[in-house]
């Protein structure tokens, strides 16, 4: 392991600040009122002299990236060929960066092709 994957794991489990810090708790950085609580965790986009020069146009573009997503479309279960549904079995890459792996998901319109292509400004959906 890296010095510097040292220091940002060392950072990422602090576990006064982040207590179990190996589970995947989205909620850690909420308040009770469900509005996000001022921990922003900006270590991805370094600090100091050099921190990155874009990190509120990759945060701004992100958020609204993924809130039109799931505003337009949810996630659901795949479908196996009996019909039932296939469980997830959440599993993550290793490494500096970790990430879910790839599964099988179901992503359904919430609204009519119609209303999909007024909202996106996007000419069909098929
Ligand atoms: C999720 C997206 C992004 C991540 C995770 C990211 C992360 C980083 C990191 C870790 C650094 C190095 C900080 C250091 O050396 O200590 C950096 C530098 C930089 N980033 Fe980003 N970045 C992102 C998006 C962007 C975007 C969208 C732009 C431009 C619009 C940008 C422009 C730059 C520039 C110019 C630097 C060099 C700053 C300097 O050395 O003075 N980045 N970024």
């Amino acid at each position: 392991m890296s010095q510097s994957d040292k220091i940002f794991r060392a950072m990422t489990n602090n576990e006064e600040k982040y207590p179990n810090p190996e589970e995947f708790k989205p909620e850690r950085f909420l308040q009770e009122d469900g509005s996000l609580n001022n921990d922003r965790m900006p270590l991805a986009f370094g600090w100091g002299r050099r921190v990155c020069v874009g990190q509120h146009v990759a945060d701004a573009s992100l958020w609204i990236a993924m809130t039109s997503f799931l505003a337009a479309f949810s996630i659901h279960n795949a479908i196996d060929e009996h019909g039932k549904e296939i469980p997830i079995v959440p599993k993550f890459t290793t490494g500096l960066v970790v990430q879910p792996e790839k599964f099988p998901c179901r992503i359904v319109p919430r609204f009519s092709t119609k209303m999909l292509s007024r909202m996106t400004g996007l000419g069909s959906f098929v």
